[in-house]
């Protein structure tokens, strides 16, 4: 089996429980939505070059280098085929394995796994014009080390994450994060809300690879 990989490297976990741990990334080519933000929408094409790299070949990269921490990410990781094989054997040799997933994928097969992995899971909010993609299903699966990320733009998108948050009782489950859109909104008018709303249960968190290097630099 391989896999469809657009660029791999070491850095830094910009964002999630982890952020500013070490770890290794694999970015896996396509993504089901577009949302209007995306950083990356340059790997989400199917025609987008790629590397097809083998399970045996990403363990010895991963080897050596040294890495504890894998994030797969994307584009949608979890629509790669085989995706769950290759979770498994990351699992089974030892690395810490988180996922950025978009919220569209049904966990429910992924949950079983033997080595259950984290996920980074956003919850794709109005602005992003992808809301109507958003499986809520997935929310009774998460556990205290997963993440629902809110990325969000706007005043109203804060407003929406605030009700998606009570009605699905997130915060019972998980963490909630919120990261501004980059260069959409100011992080103070989220600061500025969440003490609005002594909104306790959420993060606010940037992401920190943008500020460490260009935002647009890719392979950081
Ligand atoms: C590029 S996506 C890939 C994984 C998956 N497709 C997803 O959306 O979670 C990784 C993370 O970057 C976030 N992201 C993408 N573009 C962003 C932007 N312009 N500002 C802030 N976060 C962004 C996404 O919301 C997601 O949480
Ligand atoms: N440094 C760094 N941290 C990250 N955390 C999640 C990322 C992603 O693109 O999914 C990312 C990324 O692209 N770079
Ligand atoms: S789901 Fe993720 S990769 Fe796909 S368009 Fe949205 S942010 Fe980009
Ligand atoms: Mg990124």
């Amino acid at each position: 089996m391989t896999y469809p990989v657009v660029e791999k490297f070491i850095s830094i976990n910009g964002e999630g429980q982890k952020a500013g741990e070490l770890a290794a990334f694999i970015r896996m080519r396509g993504c089901n939505l577009s949302c209007n933000y995306c950083d990356t929408s340059w790997a989400n094409t199917m025609d987008c070059p790629c590397e097809f790299l083998s399970t045996e070949g990403l363990i010895t990269w991963l080897t050596e280098h040294k890495t504890k921490n894998v994030t797969l990410t994307g584009g949608e990781p979890l629509l790669t085929k085989g995706i769950d094989t290759f979770i498994e054997a990351l699992g089974s040799s030892g690395f810490s394995v988180e996922i950025e997933t978009n919220g569209s994928v049904a966990l429910d097969c992924f949950h079983n796994l033997l080595h259950r992995p984290a996920f980074t899971m956003d919850y794709k909010c109005p602005d992003s014009g992808m809301e109507q993609a958003m499986c809520t299903d997935n929310f009774s699966l998460l556990l205290s080390k997963d993440t629902v990320k809110f990325v969000v733009s706007s005043i109203a998108d804060l407003e929406k994450a605030r009700a998606v948050c009570t009605q699905y009782k997130i915060a019972d489950h998980c963490p909630i994060f919120l990261s501004p859109v980059f260069g959409r909104i100011d992080p103070k008018e989220i600061v500025e809300y969440m003490i609005e709303h002594h909104w306790n249960e959420a993060r606010l968190q940037l992401q920190m690879h943008k500020f460490i290097w260009p935002p647009e630099q890719r392979g950081v």
